[in-house]
C-alpha cells in the first residue's frame, strides 16, 4: 500500500511538472493569437487605403493571418504529447528549431560508473512553438529534432534516456507514460533521479476502444514506421506490410510530413486514394488533427471522377472483365463506334452558290472512315470531319475548276466555306453526325450487346460480352465503371473551350473588420475548394491498399500523378483482385521508370496474438510461404466459434453481436459475404450505432473492437481471390473475434470451420 502511494505521488509530481510546461506553452500561444489578431486588424485597416498595391498586400496578409489563427484554434486541444530527455550531444550546434542537432551522445556524456546528467529536454507537439527568446517550447513532430522521439529504441537509443508520452485534454495534463531507452544508466536531471512512470505509451494506445474514425498515432509512431514517414521524397516510396502494421496510419502521417517538409512543392496537392468510401470517412479526420490546410484530398477510387459516384458493386466475374487492361481495346473501338448511332443522319443537304448540294450515305461513310483513320481522340477530330465534308461539297459544286488563278480560287473557296458552315442545316447535320460524345454516352452504348460484341471481337468471349452489356444497362455506376469513364474521357478528348472569367473575389469589396472576419473565412475555404476542383494532377500521390487496384484503376490513378512523387502502400496477401500479375504490370506502367525505395513493416499493432494466429492459418492457404506480421500484444481471449443451423443465421449473428457489444466499449463489425450485406443490416436492426454490417470487400482497411465473421466458406467461395478476402475479414478486430459457421463451413464438434482448422 505504502509502495503504491509512493508511486502515485511520483506520478502526481511528474504530471505537475508537465502541467507547468503546458501552462507556459499556453501563455505563449495566447500571445501569438493576439499577434495574429493584431495582424488581421491591421490588415483590415490597410484595406481602407484602397490603392491596388495596398489591396494586394492586405490580401496576402489576411490570408496568412487566417491560416495562423485557424491552426492555433484547431490545435489548441491536446497538441503537446511528447518529451525526450537526452544525454549531452557530440557537438553543440543548434538547428533552425532551436534544438541541438546531434543524435549521438558526447564521449563524456556517460561517466565510468554508468551515471549521467540529462543535457537537454525537448517537448514534442503537433506544431512548433518558440519562446519569445526563440528557445523551443515545443518542437513540431515533423522537425528533424523530433526524430529521436520516434527512432530511439533500447537497442539503438542514441542520446535518448527517457521517452515520455503526455496525455492532456484542453489545458489539463491527465497522465504520462514513460519508456526507458537506456535502462542501464542511472540518470539525473538537475541533480535529481529521473523517474519512470507507466508501462509505455504504445500498449496504452493499442488497448483503447475504437470508434468509427481513425486516431492519429503521432505520440507512438514506431521506429520502422518513422523511417517510412520521413523517407526522402524519392520518386516512389513503396511499402509492404501485413494487416495492422500501420500502413494506412503511416501513409497519412507521411502526407503531413511531406507538407511540413516542403510546403511549396506540395502546394500542388497530395492525393490519397483509398479503396472504399468507408475507409475515406474512417481516415479523413486524421489529417486536420495533424495540422494541414486543405492541400490533401482523400478520395475513394470510385470518386476520382468529378460528378460520378460509384454506388453499386459488380459481381466478381463482371469486375474481372471491367478491371482488366483488355478493356482498353474495347473502349478504343467503342469511342469510334459510338459516333454511329440510330440517330445518325444518312444524308447531308445544303444550298451553296445558289445550288442544292448533297452527300449520300456511302460518301458520308467514306469521309467518316478517313477521319477516324488515326488514333487522335474522337472529340478532337470534329474540325477535321467538318473540313472533309466541306471539301466533298465543294468538289460537288463544281466551283473547284472555275478559276485557274490560285488567289481567286482560294477566295472562292473561303467564301464557299463561310456560306456553308454557317448554314443552319449544315450545323445541325454536324451536331448529329459528329456529336461531341461524353464518356457516359459511350458507356451506355456499350450496354447494347450486339454493338459491344462488335467492339469486343477477339478480345472478350461471348459470355463476357453478355455479362458486361447487362451490367452497363443499369443506371447506377460501380467502382469499376468509374475507371472506364475516366479512360473514355481520355480517349474522347476534351475540345478546348473559352475559359470562364474568374468571379470577383468578395475580399476586393471589403472595407472594415466587421465584414472581414466572416467573409475572409468563407473566401479561404472557397479558394481551397476552387483549387481542388481545378486540380487534375497532383504533386504527390499516395495509394492505400494498392494491392486492390485493377489495371484500369492504375491507369486512372496514374493519370493524376504523371509528374508526381508517390507513396504506395499495400499487402499482396490481402488482394481482392484475381490476376495480381496483370495489376502489377499496370502499376509499373503508372509509376514508370522512377526509382523506388522499398520498405517493409513487420509488426501487427491491431490484432492480439490470439486472433493473428487464427488468421495466419488462412494466410497459409491463400499465400503459402508468406509470413504473418508479428502481433505485439495478447489479450488472453481466444476467438469464439459458433455454429448456426441453416435457418438460424440471423438470430445467431444477432445474439453474438449483442454478446460482443456487452464485452467491449467501442465498435463491433459484422462481416458477411457481399451478397448478404443488406440481409445482415436487417439482422442487426435496432442494436445501435456501435455495431455495423459490412460486405467482405467493404471491410478493407477498417477495424473494430470486436468482429463477427459470418461463414468463412461463403466469403472464400465468393471470388477467385476469396481466401485473401477472408484473410482481410479475419484481421479486423482489436480485441475479440467470433466466427459463425453455417453448414457450408463443415464445422467440427467445437464449431471450428473446415477452413480454420490446423
Ligand atoms: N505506432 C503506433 N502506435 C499506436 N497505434 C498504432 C501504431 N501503428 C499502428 N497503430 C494502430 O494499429 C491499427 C492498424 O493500423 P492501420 O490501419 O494503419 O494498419 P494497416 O497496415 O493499414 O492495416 P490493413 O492492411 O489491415 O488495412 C490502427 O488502429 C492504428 O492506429
Amino acid at each position: 500500500m505504502a509502495a503504491q502511494e509512493a508511486v502515485d505521488s511520483v506520478r502526481d509530481r511528474e504530471i505537475g511538472v508537465e502541467q507547468e510546461h503546458l501552462d507556459r506553452v499556453y501563455r505563449r500561444l495566447e500571445e501569438k493569437i493576439h499577434e495574429a489578431e493584431f495582424l488581421m486588424n491591421d490588415a483590415a485597416q490597410r484595406g481602407q487605403v484602397g490603392t491596388p498595391g495596398a489591396l494586394a498586400e492586405r490580401d496576402a496578409q489576411v490570408f496568412r493571418a487566417g491560416i495562423h489563427l485557424n491552426r492555433l484554434n484547431n490545435e489548441f486541444e491536446d497538441f503537446l504529447f511528447g518529451r525526450i530527455d537526452l544525454l549531452h550531444g557530440k557537438d553543440g550546434k543548434k538547428g533552425p528549431d532551436g534544438a541541438y542537432t546531434s543524435v549521438e551522445p558526447a564521449e563524456d556524456a556517460v561517466r565510468a560508473d554508468s551515471t549521467a546528467e540529462i543535457g537537454e529536454t525537448l517537448h514534442i507537439g503537433r506544431i512548433g512553438v518558440l519562446d519569445s527568446d526563440y528557445a523551443p517550447l515545443v518542437i513540431d513532430w515533423r522537425a528533424p529534432a523530433a526524430a529521436p522521439f520516434y527512432r530511439s529504441t533500447p537497442v539503438d537509443p542514441g542520446r535518448v534516456v527517457r521517452r515520455r508520452v503526455i496525455r492532456s485534454k484542453g489545458r489539463k495534463v491527465l497522465g504520462v507514460e514513460d519508456d526507458l531507452m537506456r535502462p542501464e544508466l542511472k540518470a539525473t536531471l538537475d541533480g535529481q533521479d529521473l523517474p519512470v512512470i507507466g508501462d509505455g505509451a504504445l500498449m496504452a494506445a493499442l488497448g483503447q476502444a475504437r470508434s468509427h474514425t481513425m486516431r492519429d498515432i503521432v505520440a507512438s509512431i514506431q521506429a520502422e514506421q518513422d523511417l517510412v514517414i520521413r523517407a526522402p521524397a524519392a520518386s516512389v516510396t513503396y511499402v509492404e506490410g501485413g494487416p495492422g502494421t500501420g500502413k494506412t496510419a503511416v501513409a497519412l502521417h507521411r502526407a503531413a510530413y511531406l507538407l511540413y517538409q516542403d510546403r511549396r512543392r506540395y502546394a500542388g496537392g497530395i492525393l490519397i486514394v483509398s479503396p472504399t468510401p468507408l475507409l475515406v470517412s474512417y481516415t479523413e479526420g486524421v489529417l486536420p488533427s495533424l495540422g494541414e490546410e486543405g492541400q490533401v484530398a482523400i478520395r475513394a477510387v470510385g470518386s476520382l471522377v468529378d460528378g460520378v459516384e460509384a454506388t453499386t458493386y459488380d459481381d466478381p466475374a463482371v469486375a474481372r472483365v471491367k478491371g482488366s487492361s483488355r478493356m482498353l481495346k474495347v473502349l478504343r473501338k467503342a469511342t469510334r463506334g459510338a459516333l454511329e448511332n440510330g440517330d445518325s443522319p444518312q444524308r447531308l443537304r445544303v444550298v451553296a452558290f445558289g445550288r442544292r448540294l448533297e452527300l449520300e450515305a456511302d460518301e458520308l461513310q467514306r469521309i467518316r472512315h478517313t477521319v477516324l483513320g488515326g488514333t487522335a481522340p474522337v472529340n478532337l477530330l470534329r474540325p477535321r470531319a467538318r473540313r472533309l465534308l466541306l471539301d466533298a461539297l465543294y468538289t460537288k459544286s463544281g466551283a473547284a475548276t472555275r478559276h485557274s488563278d490560285p488567289e481567286l480560287a482560294a477566295e472562292l473557296r473561303s467564301s464557299f466555306d463561310e456560306d456553308v458552315s454557317t448554314e443552319d442545316s449544315f450545323l445541325a447535320f454536324l451536331d448529329a453526325w459528329w456529336p461531341e460524345l461524353t464518356p457516359r454516352q459511350v458507356l451506355a452504348a456499350m450496354g447494347d450487346e450486339k454493338r459491344l460484341g462488335r467492339w469486343a471481337r477477339r478480345v472478350l468471349n461471348p459470355g463476357e460480352v453478355r455479362r458486361l452489356a447487362r451490367s452497363l444497362r443499369r443506371t447506377a455506376y460501380s467502382v469499376h465503371d468509374v475507371a472506364l469513364l475516366d479512360e473514355l474521357q481520355t480517349l474522347l478528348g476534351t475540345p478546348a473551350r473559352p475559359r470562364k472569367k474568374r468571379e470577383l473575389d468578395p475580399l476586393d469589396q471589403l472595407t472594415g473588420l466587421e465584414e472581414l472576419m466572416p467573409v475572409r473565412e468563407e473566401t479561404q475555404r472557397e479558394r481551397a475548394e476552387r483549387l481542388a476542383q481545378e486540380r487534375t494532377e497532383y504533386a504527390h500521390v499516395i495509394v492505400d491498399e494498392a494491392q486492390d487496384l485493377t489495371p484500369m484503376q492504375w491507369r486512372m490513378v496514374g493519370r493524376r500523378g504523371r509528374h508526381a512523387t508517390w507513396t504506395v502502400v499495400g499487402d499482396p496477401a490481402q488482394s481482392s483482385w484475381s490476376t495480381p500479375d496483370e495489376a502489377a504490370e499496370a502499376r509499373d506502367e503508372a509509376l514508370g521508370t522512377r526509382p523506388r525505395r522499398r520498405f517493409e513493416l513487420t509488426v501487427n499493432y491491431r490484432n492480439p496474438a490470439e486472433i493473428a494466429e487464427l488468421a495466419a492459418k488462412v494466410l497459409t492457404l491463400a499465400m503459402p510461404g508468406k509470413e504473418s506480421p508479428r502481433a505485439v500484444r495478447s489479450t488472453g481471449v481466444e476467438p469464439r466459434f459458433v455454429t448456426a443451423g441453416a435457418q438460424a443465421t440471423a438470430g445467431t449473428v444477432r445474439e453474438e453481436a449483442e454478446r460482443l457489444l456487452a464485452r467491449v466499449d467501442g465498435t463491433v463489425g459484422v462481416v458477411v459475404a457481399m451478397n448478404r450485406r443488406e440481409e445482415a443490416a436487417r439482422w442487426l436492426a435496432g442494436l445501435g450505432e456501435r455495431v455495423v454490417a459490412l460486405g467482405s470487400l467493404e471491410a478493407k482497411g477498417l477495424e473494430y473492437d470486436a468482429t463477427v465473421v459470418v461463414s468463412p466458406a461463403e466469403i472464400a467461395d465468393e471470388s477467385p481471390a476469396g481466401l485473401r478476402v477472408l484473410y482481410v475479414a479475419l484481421t479486423r478486430a482489436t480485441q475479440q473475434l467470433t466466427v459463425v459457421s453455417g453448414p457450408r463451413d463443415e464445422p467440427d464438434a467445437d464449431g471450428v470451420p473446415d477452413l480454420l482448422r490446423d
